[in-house]
C-alpha cells in the first residue's frame, strides 16, 4: 500500500501552502510568557511567576525539530485511512511525553506540534485525500489539548481560503439558541463565536472611545447557550481543582501581600480538563481513555482559556489600530480563573499595570457567574456585593460593575485604577472571574489607540 509520506513528501514545497503563515503563527518564544506575567508588579505576581517559563531559543529549536521529526515518522509509517484512528492520537500523546524539555506545563509545547503540522499541511497541499487526513489528525489533536485548537482554525481559514478543505466542525454554523434539544456546544463552536467576535469588536470601539473613560462593559458576550458551557466548566475547576488554587497576591514592592485580596487563584496554561492525573496512573502508556474519548462530549476549562488567549486576542488586535498590542501569536501567557468564596473581602484599589517596565496594556475580565437562563440558578446580582469599580481619572466616569454572568469588561491596564467590593456572607455560589492581560509593544504610543 502507498505511504501518504511517499505520495506527500515526494510533493514540492508549496509557497503559497498555508504552512508558511501557520508557522510564522505557530513561532511563539515561550520565554516572552515571563515578560508577559512575572515582570508586571501589580497584580498576582507571586501566582505569575508560577506561570512563567523561561525556555531559551536552542530548548526551543529541540522541541520544534523533535515535534517535526516525529510527526513526520507518524506519517510515513500510516496508510491514508489509518490516519483517522485514535492510535494515531495516541502517538501524537507519547510524542508529547517523550519531549526533550521539561516544561511548566506540558501545554505550551502545543504550537511545536502545530508548526510540524503546518508543514506537513504545506506538502499535502496538492494532495485532497492526505490534506484532509492529516488536517482530521490536527483536529483530534486540538481536541485533545495537543494543538491548540486556534491553530487549527487559522490554518482550515487558509486552506478553505484556497479552496481546497472545507470542514464544518472546525467552522461550524452558528446554532439555532432556539432548538430545544441542541446538544451541548463544543469547543470548535466556542471559537467561532460570531457573538464573540461582535463583542470583543464592541469593547474595542469602546475602548478607543475618548468618552467611555478606557473602560468597556458588553453584556451577553456569549449568548446564553455558550455562557453556560462556559460557566459549567470554570465552576467545575473550581470545585474540582481546589488544590491548584493559591491565594491570590497583590505585589506592588516585590512583597506579596495577600491581605489585599480575598480570592484564591489558579492559572490555565490550555489544556486544564484533560485528566493528566489518570495518565499518571497507566505507568508506561500515558494515554488515558479519557483523553483519547472523541469527540470531547463538553467545553472544558482550558479551552476556555485558549479562547481568551487566542481568539479574543485576535478578535481585538484586529479591531485596534494596527500594532496598537502585541500580536497574540507573540506571547504565550495563561489565563487566570478567581474565585471568592461567599463572604470574602474584596481586593483593594490598584493599577494592574505599575511601571515602565510593565507591558500590559489591557486587561480583560469575563465573568462566567450564574446565568439567570440556567436552571436552578440564580443570576448574580447587583446586591451580592463583588463589584468591580473602576476609577478613571475622569471621577465622573468612575462605574460600579457588577459580576454578572457573561459579561466580559475590559480596561486600560496602565491608566484605570481599579478595585473589588468584598462579598456578601450567605450568596449563592462564588464569585468566578477570568482575567486575561493583553501586552503593548515596545515603544508604544497611547495616542494611537485611541486616535482613527
Ligand atoms: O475580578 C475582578 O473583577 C477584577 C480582578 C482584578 O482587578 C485583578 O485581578 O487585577
Ligand atoms: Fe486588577
Amino acid at each position: 500500500m502507498r505511504r501518504v509520506a511517499s505520495r506527500v513528501l515526494a510533493r514540492a514545497w508549496t509557497p503559497a501552502a498555508p504552512a508558511s503563515s501557520w508557522r510564522t503563527r505557530g513561532v511563539a518564544p515561550i520565554d516572552a510568557d515571563a515578560r508577559s506575567t512575572s515582570t508586571s508588579t501589580s497584580t498576582s505576581t507571586s501566582t505569575a511567576t508560577a506561570a512563567s517559563a523561561s525556555v531559551s531559543e536552542d530548548d526551543q529549536q529541540r522541541l520544534f525539530e523533535h515535534y517535526a521529526s516525529g510527526l513526520r515518522a507518524i506519517l510515513a509509517a500510516s496508510d491514508v485511512p489509518d490516519l483517522e484512528k485514535t492510535a494515531r492520537v495516541r502517538d501524537l500523546v507519547k510524542l508529547r511525553d517523550a519531549m526533550p524539555v521539561k516544561l511548566t506545563h506540558k501545554f505550551w509545547s502545543a504550537q511545536f506540534l502545530a508548526m510540524a503540522f503546518g508543514h506537513e499541511l504545506g506538502f499535502a497541499a496538492a494532495h485532497p485525500p492526505a490534506l484532509r487526513a492529516i488536517f482530521n489528525l490536527g483536529v483530534a489533536a486540538a481536541e485533545r489539548g495537543l494543538v491548540p485548537y486556534q491553530a487549527i482554525r487559522s490554518a482550515h481559514a487558509q486552506l478553505r481560503q484556497l479552496g481546497v478543505l472545507t470542514c464544518d466542525r472546525v467552522d461550524p454554523p452558528p446554532a439555532d439558541a432556539s432548538a430545544a434539544a441542541a446538544p451541548p456546544p463544543s469547543a470548535w463552536e466556542l471559537f467561532a463565536s460570531p457573538r464573540l467576535r461582535a463583542s470583543v469588536t464592541a469593547a474595542a470601539a469602546a475602548l478607543r472611545n475618548e468618552s467611555d473613560g478606557g473602560i468597556a462593559v458588553i453584556d451577553d458576550a456569549l449568548g446564553p447557550r455558550l455562557a453556560a458551557a462556559v460557566s459549567r466548566a470554570l465552576r467545575r475547576h473550581a470545585s474540582e481543582r481546589r488544590d491548584d488554587f493559591v491565594a491570590g497576591a497583590l505585589d506592588r514592592t516585590g512583597r506579596s501581600d495577600v491581605s489585599a485580596r480575598g480570592d484564591v487563584v489558579c492559572w490555565l496554561a490550555g489544556d486544564e480538563g484533560l485528566d493528566d492525573d489518570d495518565d499518571a496512573d497507566e505507568g508506561g502508556d500515558s494515554c488515558s481513555k479519557k483523553v483519547l474519548a472523541s469527540p470531547p462530549p463538553e467545553i472544558r476549562p482550558g479551552d476556555v482559556a485558549q479562547l481568551v488567549r487566542s481568539c479574543v486576542s485576535d478578535h481585538l488586535i484586529n479591531a485596534l489600530p494596527k500594532n496598537a498590542l502585541l500580536p497574540s501569536d507573540a506571547y504565550v501567557a495563561n489565563a487566570m480563573l478567581s474565585v471568592y468564596a461567599p463572604g470574602a473581602p474584596g481586593f483593594v484599589k490598584h493599577l494592574d499595570n505599575c511601571g515602565a517596565a510593565d507591558p500590559r496594556r489591557i486587561t480583560a475580565v469575563y465573568y462566567p457567574n450564574p446565568n439567570p437562563n440556567e436552571e436552578g440558578k440564580s443570576a448574580r446580582g447587583v446586591d451580592d456585593g463583588g463589584e468591580l469599580v473602576a476609577f478613571p481619572s475622569d471621577a465622573s466616569r468612575r462605574r460600579s460593575i457588577a459580576p454578572v454572568g457573561d459579561r466580559l469588561v475590559m480596561f486600560y491596564s496602565d491608566e484605570v485604577e481599579h478595585e473589588v467590593r468584598g462579598v456578601r456572607e450567605g450568596v449563592d455560589g462564588e464569585r468566578l472571574a477570568l482575567s486575561f492581560w493583553f501586552l503593548k509593544p515596545t515603544g508604544f504610543d497611547p495616542s494611537a489607540m485611541r486616535s482613527a
